[in-house]
């Protein structure tokens, strides 16, 4: 029987992986925007900013503002493990370093667009959350497909699970 929320596309933990993956093809941009302007990987007023606005949307779409703030915290540490990969890689690599920078005004316009998305789709798979270790096997498989589809080298592939942790619900909130 399909889960509210499953469509032809897949399921809502698919839409999470996938935007997952594009968000993390935005680090790509983001590395080559900071590289050699000293700009810092961390910016943690954007962060603040990334996470507040994450938590507001799942409030007003009537999901888990808290476990949102997760899967965000987790998406931004994902981002930056591939920005530090890649500036390691252009470091010891100068010629695969990028000859072009993109503005990262426009970069985070992109981000913006998949923060709201991934809001949503969060949101939509609240009912996978119920059974926490079927979603995480579900998570599993989606991850693994969208690495395949989208040909994730192993720094991405790591920082794409990395990203996802949180998503069938903290083991955290277990603890203690
Ligand atoms: O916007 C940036 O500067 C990024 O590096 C992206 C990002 C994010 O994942 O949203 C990651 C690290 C920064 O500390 C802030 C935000």
């Amino acid at each position: 029987a399909a889960l509210p929320g499953e469509t032809a596309q897949g399921s809502p933990l698919r839409s999470v992986a996938e935007l997952s993956a594009r968000r993390l093809a935005t680090g790509d941009l983001v590395a080559a925007a900071k590289w050699g302007t000293g700009s810092p990987v961390d910016d943690p007023a954007r962060e603040r900013r990334v996470l507040d606005s994450a938590a507001e949307r799942a409030g007003e779409l009537g999901a888990d503002p808290r476990l949102t703030r997760l899967v965000f915290r987790d998406q931004i540490e994902a981002n930056k493990a591939v920005q530090r990969g890649l500036h390691r890689l252009w470091r010891d690599h100068p010629s695969e370093a990028p000859t072009e920078h993109p503005r990262l005004d426009d970069v985070r316009k992109d981000v913006d667009r998949l923060n709201e998305a991934l809001v949503r789709a969060v949101a939509d798979s609240a009912p996978y959350r119920r059974a926490a270790p079927l979603c995480r096997v579900a998570l599993a498989v989606s991850a693994g497909r969208v690495s395949r589809e989208r040909s994730l080298d192993e720094l991405h592939s790591t920082a794409l699970a990395g990203s996802l942790k949180s998503v069938c619900g903290s083991r955290r909130q277990h603890a203690g």
